[in-house]
């Protein structure tokens, strides 16, 4: 049976952190982010010339960082293959209707206000939030979210996806990526190491973020999904990307790493909270921990590469998408999501009915 409902339009707004696309704007990205409440929650007197001086001391090593991508982040190239590849999806999916999606960037453009008013030129009768983050976190999903509330006032019924930890084409997707790997490695001892980006660890103590949790979420779905296939496996969590003297959660990934050194064994590293290549991966991943794991000793050193336009994963976004029209399937956001994060229907993957 069709989804189709026909003839409403139908916007799609997929959200993402955002890159700088050159050298020149490595520093007010950089600024954007250091600024946002949800990064650093002082009040905006004292958060604004810490985010100023944060972003002047780190843009030598973040502009060179870019530079081994060629100047810029790739995030938005590979975040608009995404779209085009959902967009195709979800027109045959649901038939009658105009759907057209958008892509909505936290700290560098399109930015959140740039996407909002073009949204509302397109005027919806639905409008789809759908962050490209399977985990929440009040850094990402919180934070795009209020962006778009404060900037779009356009027409139509809006229906926000919290999040989707645990959703079927994303989990196949993953274990596939990492099944590929752990071909390549055949005959040697590995361990996945399944390698979110870190938190500071009181946003979990003391605000209730639920971040930690989803990527358990996501790990131990993922995990299943290998060992249904293959048997069991050796596997790790752990954090990267630690920025700030602050404690983050962890292990962190290089601590990880060594361990796997310790113990003999190579790794198979999987980004398990990004769903598409940027500097987190290819500098971070590929060449600062593929660095290590050659000094440590943990070898082979493979990298699982993300998600991305795969279809297994661009069907699990439609689902949600779809999902949040009718609201089945992955909730919408704001059924006890925030409000009260035990009442979350995403809970260790629970799915509202
Ligand atoms: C799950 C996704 C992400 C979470 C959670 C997250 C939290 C978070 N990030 C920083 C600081 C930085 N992040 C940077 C880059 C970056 N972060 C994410 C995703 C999450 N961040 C992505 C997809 C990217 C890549 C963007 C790109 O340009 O390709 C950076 C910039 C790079 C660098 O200088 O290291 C910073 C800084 C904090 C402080 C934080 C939680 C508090
Ligand atoms: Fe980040
Ligand atoms: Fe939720």
């Amino acid at each position: 049976m069709s989804d189709a409902n026909p003839g409403r339009r139908i916007a799609v707004v997929l959200f993402n952190l955002g890159g700088p696309d050159d050298q020149a704007s490595v520093k007010p990205f950089l600024f954007n982010l250091f600024n946002d409440p949800a990064i650093i929650g002082l009040p905006g007197i004292f958060r604004t010339p810490l985010a100023k001086l944060i972003s002047s001391r780190r843009e030598t090593s973040a502009q060179a960082n870019y530079a081994l991508m060629g100047g810029g982040s790739p995030l938005l190239p590979e975040t608009r293959r995404q779209a085009e590849a959902l967009q195709a999806l979800l027109g045959a999916r649901l038939g009658g209707d105009e759907v057209k999606v958008f892509i909505a960037m936290r700290y560098w453009h399109p930015l959140t206000e740039e996407t909002a008013a073009e949204v509302a030129a397109f005027g919806p009768d639905e409008v789809v939030l759908l962050p490209l983050y399977p985990q929440f976190s009040t850094t990402t999903t919180e934070s795009s979210l209020k962006a778009w509330s404060v900037s779009y006032a356009g027409p139509g019924v809006s229906r926000a996806v919290c999040c989707y930890p645990a959703a079927t084409g994303w989990v196949e997707a993953q274990a596939q990526a990492i099944g590929e790997k752990l071909d390549e490695a055949v005959g040697q001892p590995v361990r996945v190491l399944f390698s979110a980006h870190g938190i500071p660890e009181k946003l979990v103590t003391g605000k209730g973020d639920p971040y930690q949790e989803q990527i358990e979420t996501t790990v131990a779905a993922v995990v299943a999904a290998i060992e249904a296939q293959r048997g069991p496996i050796d596997h790790a969590i752990c954090y990267q990307s630690r920025v700030g003297p602050m404690k983050w959660l962890g292990p962190s990934t290089p601590e990880t790493i060594e361990t796997a050194a310790k113990d003999g064994v190579g790794v198979v590293v999987t980004p398990i909270a990004f769903v598409s290549e940027h500097i987190e991966t290819l500098v971070e991943l590929d060449i600062e921990y593929g660095e290590l794991a050659h000094e440590k000793g943990a070898s082979p050193y493979l990298r699982a590469t993300a998600v991305g336009i795969e279809p297994l994963f661009i069907d699990a976004l439609a689902d949600a998408a779809v999902g949040a029209l009718s609201h089945v399937g992955v909730a919408p956001f704001g059924q006890g999501c925030k409000a009260d994060w035990k009442a979350c229907p995403h809970r260790k993957g629970r799915q509202a009915a």
